[in-house]
C-alpha cells in the first residue's frame, strides 16, 4: 500500500503492442482503399456502397445500443429524414445537395433532440417500445405527405456532382461512402476513449453510480442519441444520390430492426463491428435472395424467413457478435502511459480541521408500511472517521442513499458544510465534494482499472465530445488519467492500470470504488462496506489508507460490519437497530454497550 512501492511495480516501458494489433487498422484502411482500384466488377463495387451506407447508422446504433444500453428501433427513420430532405429539396427546389446534407443534419438533430428529450427518461422495455411508437409515425408521416409523394416518394434525384463532375454509383462514389465511414468510426473511437466517453460507458450499468460520479446521465444519453441520429442522416444523403429515388420503405420499421440486428451481428458494443455486421447482412441477403428461389423452386421472400432463425442463432450462440470472436483473439495492446508529466489538476478547498462537515438532523425514510430510518441524527467534522454500524436490514445502506441524494428522504435535513443539500441529486451533492463507493460494487467491467477510476475525477474535467473527437481534449486528458494512477496508486493497485475491471477479485473493486471516489477530490467519503471481499493483510492497508485520508483533513462515513476494522479505525461510532438510533459514542463506548451486544446477538434489551 506504500505509494513509493506501488509506484515500482508500474511497468514504467509498456509492453510492445502486438503487430496484429499494430498494424490491423492500417491493414484495414489499406484494404478499403485499395478496393476500388482492384478489377473488381462494378457490381461489387456497388455492393460495397450500399454496406458503407448501411455501416453508418449502425455506427450510431454501436454507441446507442451496444455501448450506452439504449435500443432504438428507429433508426432507419433518421435516415428516411436525410434521405427525404435532400430529395425534396434537390427536386423541387433545385438546392445543391452539399448544401441539402447539412440541411438534412440540421433537421435530423432537431428531430433526434426532441424524440430524445421525450422518450430517453425511459427505462426498461418503454423505451424500445417509444422508438417503435416514433419510428412508425414517422414512417406514416412519410408515406402520407403529399408533397413527399406518399408512397411512391420522390424520383429523379439527381446523383452527387463536383463543379460539374459526375460521381457516379461505382468508384468515385465509393471514396465518398468509404471516407465519411471512416470519419465516424474514427470519431466514435476517439470519443469512446475519453471523457465523455467514459461516461457514456458507464450509461449501461444504469444511472446511479454514473450520476453519483458526477454524469449528467440525461444530457449524454440525448447527445449519444443525436449523434446516432446525425450518422443515420449521412446515410440517407447517400443513399438518396445513390439510389436516385426514395420511398418509405427503406425507413420503416423493418429496417429499423435490421439496423439493430446488423448491430448485435457484428458486436453490439464495437466500433468495427458494424462494418462487419452491415457487410454480413448486406452480402447474405443478396445471397439468399438469388439461392433461396432456385433451392426452394419459388419464388418469395424466403431470406427474410431465414434471416428470422438466424437471428434467433446469433443471440443464443453468438450474443457479443462475430467482431468480439475477432477481438477476443487479438492480445490486448496496453495504453501508452503519456500521462505521467501532465499538471496536477486544481484542487478545491478543504474545511478546517474540526469544522462540521456533515450534519444529519432527524432524516426519515418510510417504504409503504416501513419506516427504514426513523428520525437519525449525527454529525461528522473534518478529519473524524465516524461508522455507521447495526445488524442487517438496520438502514445503513438507505442513510446513506439518504445523504448521497440517491433517495428522497420522507422528512428531515442534512446539511454539508453548511449548506442543505437534502433534495438535491445525487450529481448536485457529488459537485459540492461528496464522493462515495456502493455496497455491491458497480464500475464499467470491459473499460480498464484505470479508465474506471478516471471517471471519478468526471468533475474536475470539462472537455466534451466533440473535443473528444477532434482530440482537443488530450491536455486535461493527461491531468485526469494521472490523478486516476496516483489515487490507483494510494490504494495499492498501481499494478493493475490496464487490467480489465471485469477480471479483478471482489476486493481489489472495492479498492477501485475508493480510488474513484477519492478521483472526485472529496471533502466528505461515504463508504458502504468497504472492506467486504478484502483479505485480512488487504484490510490492514485500507485502514492505513483511510488514516492517511483522514490526517489530510478528509472526513469519512463508514458502513462496515468488520467490527474489527469499525473498533481499529472510527473516531465515533453511530450504531442503528430497526431504523432507529440506538446510541452512539467512542469506539470503547460502543463496545461496552449492553444495548449493542443484545442488538447484535437479537436478544431484548
Ligand atoms: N427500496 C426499498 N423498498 C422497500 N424496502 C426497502 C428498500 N430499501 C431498503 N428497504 C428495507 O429497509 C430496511 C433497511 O434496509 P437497509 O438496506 O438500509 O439496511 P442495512 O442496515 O444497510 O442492511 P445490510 O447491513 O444488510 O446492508 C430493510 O428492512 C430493507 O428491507
Amino acid at each position: 500500500m506504500d505509494a513509493a512501492q506501488s509506484t515500482s511495480a508500474v511497468p514504467l516501458v509498456q509492453e510492445r503492442p502486438s503487430a496484429l494489433r499494430r498494424w490491423g487498422l492500417p491493414a484495414l484502411l489499406a484494404l478499403i482503399v485499395a478496393l476500388p482500384l482492384l478489377p473488381l466488377p462494378n457490381f461489387w463495387i456497388l455492393q460495397l456502397n450500399y454496406i458503407g451506407i448501411y455501416a453508418l447508422p449502425v455506427l450510431g446504433l454501436v454507441l446507442l445500443t451496444g455501448v450506452a444500453g439504449l435500443t432504438s428501433f428507429g433508426q432507419a427513420a433518421f435516415v428516411g429524414i436525410g434521405a427525404y430532405t435532400t430529395a425534396y429539396l434537390t427536386v423541387n427546389l433545385g438546392v445543391s445537395p452539399w448544401l441539402t446534407l447539412f440541411i438534412g443534419l440540421a433537421l435530423t438533430g432537431v428531430s433526434a433532440a426532441v424524440i430524445g428529450g421525450i422518450t430517453l427518461r425511459m427505462s426498461g422495455h418503454y423505451l424500445p417500445l417509444a422508438t417503435i411508437a416514433w419510428a412508425l409515425s414517422l414512417y406514416y408521416l412519410m408515406g402520407n405527405v403529399d408533397a413527399l409523394g406518399k408512397y411512391d416518394g420522390i424520383l429523379g434525384v439527381k446523383g452527387l456532382s463536383v463543379f460539374g463532375f459526375e460521381l457516379g454509383q461505382q468508384r468515385v462514389f465509393y471514396v465518398v461512402v468509404w471516407s465519411l465511414v471512416m470519419l465516424g468510426a474514427l470519431a466514435l473511437l476517439r470519443l469512446l476513449d475519453s471523457r465523455s466517453g467514459r461516461a457514456i460507458r458507464a450509461l449501461a450499468g444504469g444511472s446511479q453510480m454514473a450520476e453519483a460520479m458526477g454524469v449528467d446521465t440525461f444530457r449524454h444519453k440525448v447527445g449519444i442519441f443525436v449523434l446516432a441520429a446525425l450518422l443515420a442522416s449521412v446515410s440517407g444523403w447517400l443513399f438518396a444520390h445513390l439510389q436516385r429515388t426514395v420511398n418509405p420503405s427503406p425507413f420503416g420499421i423493418r429496417m429499423g430492426i435490421e439496423y439493430l440486428f446488423m448491430t448485435v451481428l457484428g458486436g453490439a458494443s464495437h466500433v468495427w463491428g458494424a462494418i462487419a455486421g452491415a457487410g454480413i447482412v448486406k452480402l447474405m441477403e443478396d445471397q439468399l435472395q438469388v439461392m433461396l428461389p432456385k433451392l426452394i423452386g419459388t419464388a418469395g421472400s424466403y431470406e427474410l424467413i431465414v434471416f428470422g432463425i438466424l437471428i434467433v442463432l446469433v443471440l443464443k450462440y453468438l450474443p457479443d457478435g462475430v467482431w468480439s470472436f475477432v477481438d477476443r483473439r487479438l492480445p490486448r495492446q496496453p495504453r501508452a502511459v503519456d500521462w505521467r508529466d501532465a499538471a496536477p489538476l486544481p484542487t478545491r478547498l478543504k474545511p478546517a480541521h474540526g469544522e462540521v462537515v456533515l450534519e444529519v438532523q432527524a432524516i426519515r425514510k418510510v417504504f409503504g408500511g416501513l419506516v427504514a430510518v426513523n428520525d437519525i441524527s449525527f454529525s461528522i467534522r473534518a478529519g473524524q472517521i465516524v461508522g455507521l454500524i447495526g445488524p442487517n436490514g438496520a438502514g445503513k445502506s438507505t442513510t446513506f442513499n439518504l445523504i448521497t441524494g440517491v433517495l428522497d428522504k420522507t422528512s428531515g435535513a442534512v446539511r454539508f458544510r453548511g449548506e442543505a443539500i437534502g433534495g438535491l441529486s445525487s450529481r448536485r451533492i457529488a459537485e459540492r465534494g461528496v464522493s462515495r463507493t456502493f455496497q455491491h460494487v458497480k464500475m464499467v467491467p470491459d473499460m480498464t482499472v484505470l479508465e474506471n477510476v478516471a471517471l471519478g475525477a468526471h468533475l474536475r474535467g470539462h472537455k466534451g465530445a466533440i473535443s473528444a473527437m477532434l482530440r482537443i481534449d488530450r491536455p486535461e486528458e493527461r491531468q485526469l488519467l494521472r490523478e486516476a494512477e496516483r489515487q490507483l496508486q494510494r490504494v495499492g493497485m498501481g499494478d493493475l492500470l490496464h487490467e480489465q475491471a471485469g477480471n479483478l477479485a471482489m476486493g481489489q473493486q472495492r479498492l477501485l470504488e475508493i480510488a474513484r471516489a477519492l478521483c472526485a477530490d472529496p471533502a466528505l467519503l461515504l463508504l458502504d462496506e468497504p472492506a467486504a471481499g478484502l483479505r485480512h493483510k488487504e484490510k490492514e492497508a485500507l485502514a492505513d489508507v483511510l488514516r492517511s485520508l483522514t490526517a489530510e483533513g478528509m472526513s469519512i462515513l463508514l458502513v462496515e460490519h468488520d467490527m474489527g476494522l469499525v473498533m481499529d479505525i472510527c473516531d465515533h461510532i453511530v450504531v442503528m437497530e430497526f431504523g432507529t438510533h440506538l446510541m452512539e459514542g467512542t469506539p470503547a463506548e460502543v463496545q461496552q454497550s449492553p444495548k449493542v451486544r443484545a442488538a447484535y446477538l437479537g436478544t431484548e434489551h
